[in-house]
């Protein structure tokens, strides 16, 4: 299995033909069938940015105190500004073992307390750019995901705002993650996320220089095929909720991590998912009666993936 490079710039330089358009949307379309993952060049976001999230997000787990950790730490809905969600954790399981700090999009509703996943984000107080870079990046992901889907619109020959429609509120969900480094002679690695695939539409993934730790299931449901990064470009890949968009025709791929360097690892992933209030059902009318689900609603997906505590 090959996971392709797509160069989206033509799809986002307004000067495009439509044929050129559609060309860049069918490549991007034939990804999604295949592999479920792809490489996206071209994004039009400057390298810069990327350095500064991931040198910022480093800065956090590397240099924050306890204190400072434990007073942005995710805390469970109804108890003072806790929603479940956002904020600081740390996962140690013997399937996963990794820390994180979680921002989502913030709805307008009351509170404290509040209900799962409608808090308000808790950001670390340094550096002091964190929050400005962090919501710099996240305002360039939701532009791309809205351009990512009126892409797939046009190569399903869906009407566009059957899919703009859903997501141009799109509560997203913004991740740091810092995987441990583990030591040499450690013969198995508590560093890692277990086997799973993503819930929403689309993940966009920004890592550090660190190879083989990613894992991508490869069609045949038996290979791992690891997908290192690649300069400038973003690692994208297809949730579940996309999937049951496309009748199933878009793969939603199993992957992991396995961390087996002994130095931390950095990866921030960013999900474009629905809006809170939307509903997903089955556009393309295909025929094939094992791929027909209902639809579902995004919150529920929502709150039944968030279990606190981790
Ligand atoms: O860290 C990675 O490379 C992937 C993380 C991931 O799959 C996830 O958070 O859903
Ligand atoms: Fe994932």
């Amino acid at each position: 299995m090959h996971i392709p490079i797509i160069d989206f710039s033509t799809f986002l330089d307004p000067s495009s033909s439509d044929g050129a358009k559609l060309k860049t949307a069918k490549e991007l379309d034939q990804a999604c069938r295949e592999v479920g993952f792809f490489y996206l060049a071209g994004h039009g976001i400057d390298s810069t940015v990327f350095k500064d999230m991931l040198a910022n997000a480093k800065h956090f787990f590397t240099t924050a105190s306890h204190e400072e950790k434990e007073e942005i730490k995710v805390k469970p809905s109804g108890e003072g500004s806790g929603d479940d969600s956002r904020g600081y954790r740390v996962v140690e399981r013997a399937d996963a073992g990794y820390e994180a700090l979680d921002f989502l999009r913030e709805l307008e509703t009351e509170g404290p307390p509040y209900t799962k996943g409608l808090g308000r984000n808790q950001w670390p107080k340094s550096p002091s750019n964190f929050r400005s870079v962090a919501e710099d990046y996240t305002a360039r992901l939701v532009d791309l995901g809205i351009a990512i889907m009126k892409a797939f619109a046009m190569a399903l020959d869906v009407p566009e705002k059957v899919f703009v429609s859903r997501i141009d509120q799109s509560f997203w969900q913004l991740r740091m993650a810092a995987y441990p480094g583990v030591p040499k002679d450690s013969d198995t690695s508590k560093s890692g996320l277990y086997q799973h695939s993503d819930f929403g539409i689309l993940t966009f993934l920004l890592t550090d220089e660190h190879r083989g730790s990613l894992k991508v299931l490869a069609p045949n449901g038996k290979d791992w095929i690891s997908a290192d990064p690649v300069s400038d470009a973003l690692i994208c890949n297809i949730g579940d909720m996309l999937s049951v968009w496309t009748d199933g025709i878009y793969k939603s791929t199993q992957h992991k991590v396995l961390h087996n360097s002994e130095n931390t690892r950095i990866s921030i992933p960013f999900f474009f998912d629905p809006n809170w209030d939307a509903r997903i059902e089955p556009v393309l009318g295909n025929s094939d009666e094992k791929s027909k689900t209902e639809g579902v609603n995004y919150k529920d997906i929502f709150t039944g993936a968030i279990k606190y505590p981790y």
